[in-house]
C-alpha cells in the first residue's frame, strides 16, 4: 500500500452525470466570506435579543456563575458530567496557583440510555458514582460531604446556580418525565438512594465548565466552546447587560457595571426559524427526520452527532439516483445514523493512492464494495461537510468576540470535532480571520486553542467557588 495524498491535492475524475450532481452539492456546501459574515451578524443581533427577552433563536442563558476565576481556588471537589456520548465522573484537586490534579473515569452511554425511562438513566448516573466512589476511596469512608458540580450539557433554565431545569433534550436524547423539571433534585435523589456523602452543589454546562476551568489556567480566556456530539459557547456578559434579569437580579449586581455573569449561549439553536442558513436538502431531510424539526438548526449542520449522518444522506441519495454503488446491497447504509462523525474523519486522512482506509470503512460496516472514484467523491463529499462545519462554527466565535469587544486573547475549544477531526482548528480560525477581516500572515489576536476535559474540572471549580461562599450570599442562600 503506498501513501501518495496530501489533503488538498486530489481532484475527482467522474463521470458526466455524477460531477453534475457532485458540482451542485459541492456549490451548495461552500460558504463564501460575505455569507460568513452576514451570518456573523445575524448572530450577534440574535444573541443580544436573546439577553432583552426570550424571543430570540439564541436562549443567552444566565449561569449564575458571577465571579471570575482566579486560579486560586483550593479543595477536593466531584463532578459528573453528563454529555452527549459519555458520562465522566471526576475528581478534582484544586491546588491553588492555577494547578489542579484530576481523576476520571468515562462511561459510554449505551444508546439505549438516549430513550430509556427517567429512572433508568438516574439509575445508570447513581450507579456510576457510587463505583467510581467505591473504586477511588476504597475501605476509607468518607467523613465529610464531598461538595460535586454537575456537568448537565443539555439547555437548562437556571434560577440559581444550583438549578437546571431542562428546556428540551438535544443530540438524540429522547427521555420522558425530564423535561420541564429540575435535574438537581433528580441526581440528588439517585445520589442519596446509594447513600453516597455528596451533595450537589452546582449546576453548569460543559460549554460554562469549559470556560470556567480554562481561565483557571488561562486568565487569556475569553470564551468556552464545545464541537462535540452538539455545539456550544459560553462567555463572561456584564450581568447589568442581561435586561430580562432586571427584575430579578439583585439592585448592588443591576446597577454595577463591573459583575460579569457566565451565559451559556445555547448558539445550537440559531436559526432555528430557519430564516439566514444556507440549508441544503440533506439538511431539511435530517431535520424533518429528527426527533425534534426545527430545533438546533445550526447545531444540526456543524455538530459531531450529525456530520456523520449528512454524508450518509448524500451517498444514499446519489445510489437512489443511480450514479454509485450500482448493484450493491445499501440495507446498512439506509440505517440512520450508522455512520458517525469519526466516517468522514477518516474518510478525509485517508493518504493511501488506493484509498484503502475508506475501502475497508465502507466494506467492514455498511457491506458495500466500492470503487477507487466513489472512494474519492466520498473523500471529497468529506471534505465539503467537515470544511463547512469549520466555517459556520466561526461565525458564532466572531459574533461573541464583537458582543465583547474582544481583540485578543484565546478562545478554549474542546469535543472530539476540535480535536480529531482533521484540519477542523485550521479551518475554523481561517473563517474567523476572514470574517474578522485579520491579516492571517500574522499570529490571529483571537486564537483558536485546545482545551481538554474542561468540562468536569469546570464544575468542581464552580461547586468550590459556591462552596467556599465565594458567590454572592443573596443569589445561592439556598445552598449556604
Ligand atoms: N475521529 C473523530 N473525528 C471527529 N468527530 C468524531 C470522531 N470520533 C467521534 N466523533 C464525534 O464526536 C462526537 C462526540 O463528541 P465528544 O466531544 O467526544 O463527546 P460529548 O460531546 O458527548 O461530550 C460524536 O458525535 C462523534 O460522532
Amino acid at each position: 500500500m503506498v501513501r501518495c495524498r496530501t489533503a488538498s491535492v486530489k481532484r475527482v475524475c467522474l463521470s458526466a452525470k455524477l460531477q453534475k450532481a457532485y458540482d451542485k452539492i459541492r456549490d451548495e456546501f461552500t460558504i463564501s466570506t460575505e455569507k460568513l459574515k452576514d451570518l456573523t451578524d445575524r448572530f450577534e443581533f440574535e444573541m443580544e435579543k436573546g439577553l432583552l427577552m426570550n424571543r430570540g433563536t439564541i436562549p443567552m442563558i444566565p449561569t449564575w456563575v458571577t465571579d471570575y476565576v482566579t486560579g486560586d481556588e483550593k479543595g477536593d471537589f466531584l463532578a459528573i458530567d453528563l454529555g452527549g456520548t459519555n458520562l465522566r465522573v471526576v475528581s478534582v484537586h484544586l491546588k491553588g496557583s492555577s494547578d489542579f490534579d484530576f481523576e476520571h473515569v468515562k462511561y459510554v452511554l449505551p444508546d439505549s440510555v438516549r430513550k430509556c425511562s427517567c429512572e433508568e438513566l438516574w439509575d445508570f448516573i447513581g450507579d456510576s458514582l457510587a463505583e467510581f466512589m467505591q473504586n477511588r476511596y476504597k475501605v476509607t469512608v468518607v467523613q465529610k460531604i464531598i461538595p460535586l458540580g454537575f456537568t448537565f450539557s443539555f439547555p437548562a433554565t437556571q434560577g440559581r446556580v444550583n438549578e437546571g431545569v431542562l428546556q428540551r433534550w438535544t443530540k438524540g436524547f429522547d427521555i420522558a418525565g425530564v423535561e420541564g423539571h429540575d435535574v438537581v433534585p433528580l441526581l440528588q435523589n439517585a445520589i442519596d438512594k446509594r447513600a453516597l456523602p455528596v451533595k450537589v452543589t452546582a449546576l453548569i454546562n460543559d460549554t460554562t465548565g469549559t470556560l470556567v476551568a480554562s481561565l483557571y489556567s488561562d486568565l487569556e480566556t475569553k470564551m468556552g466552546l464545545i464541537f462535540g456530539t452538539g455545539v456550544n459557547g459560553a462567555y463572561y456578559e456584564k450581568a447589568s447587560s442581561i435586561q430580562k434579569l432586571l427584575g430579578s437580579l439583585p439592585k448592588e449586581i443591576a446597577r454595577d457595571g463591573s459583575i460579569p455573569m457566565a451565559i451559556n449561549t445555547e448558539y445550537g439553536a440559531f436559526d432555528n426559524d430557519h430564516t439566514c442558513l444556507p440549508r441544503t436538502k440533506y439538511d431539511i431531510q435530517l431535520d424533518e427526520e429528527s426527533p425534534r424539526p426545527n430545533q438546533q438548526s445550526y447545531e444540526k449542520m456543524v455538530a459531531g452527532y450529525y456530520m456523520g449522518e449528512v454524508l450518509r444522506l448524500i451517498l444514499l441519495d446519489l445510489h437512489q439516483q443511480g450514479l454509485i454503488f450500482r448493484g450493491q446491497d445499501v440495507s446498512k447504509l439506509s440505517s440512520p445514523f450508522i455512520m458517525d462523525t469519526s466516517y468522514p474523519a477518516r474518510a478525509e486522512e485517508d493518504d493511501f493512492c488506493d484509498l484503502c482506509q475508506i475501502y475497508n470503512m465502507m466494506k467492514n460496516t455498511v457491506g458495500i464494495q466500492t470503487t477507487l472514484v466513489e472512494r474519492e467523491l466520498i473523500q471529497e463529499l468529506s471534505r465539503l461537510i467537515g470544511r463547512r462545519a469549520a466555517r459556520l462554527s466561526a461565525c458564532a466565535i466572531a459574533a461573541i468576540c464583537k458582543r465583547i469587544n474582544c481583540t485578543t486573547g484565546h478562545c478554549a475549544c474542546d469535543g472530539s470535532v476540535f480535536h480529531k477531526y482533521p484540519f477542523f482548528k485550521e479551518r475554523a480560525q481561517e473563517a474567523l480571520d476572514e470574517i474578522l477581516s485579520w491579516n492571517t500572515s500574522r499570529l490571529p489576536p483571537i486564537e483558536l486553542v485546545a482545551a481538554e476535559d474542561g468540562s468536569g474540572v469546570g464544575a468542581a471549580i464552580v461547586a468550590c467557588l459556591a462552596q467556599n461562599k465565594k458567590l454572592k450570599k443573596h443569589l445561592y442562600q439556598s445552598i449556604l
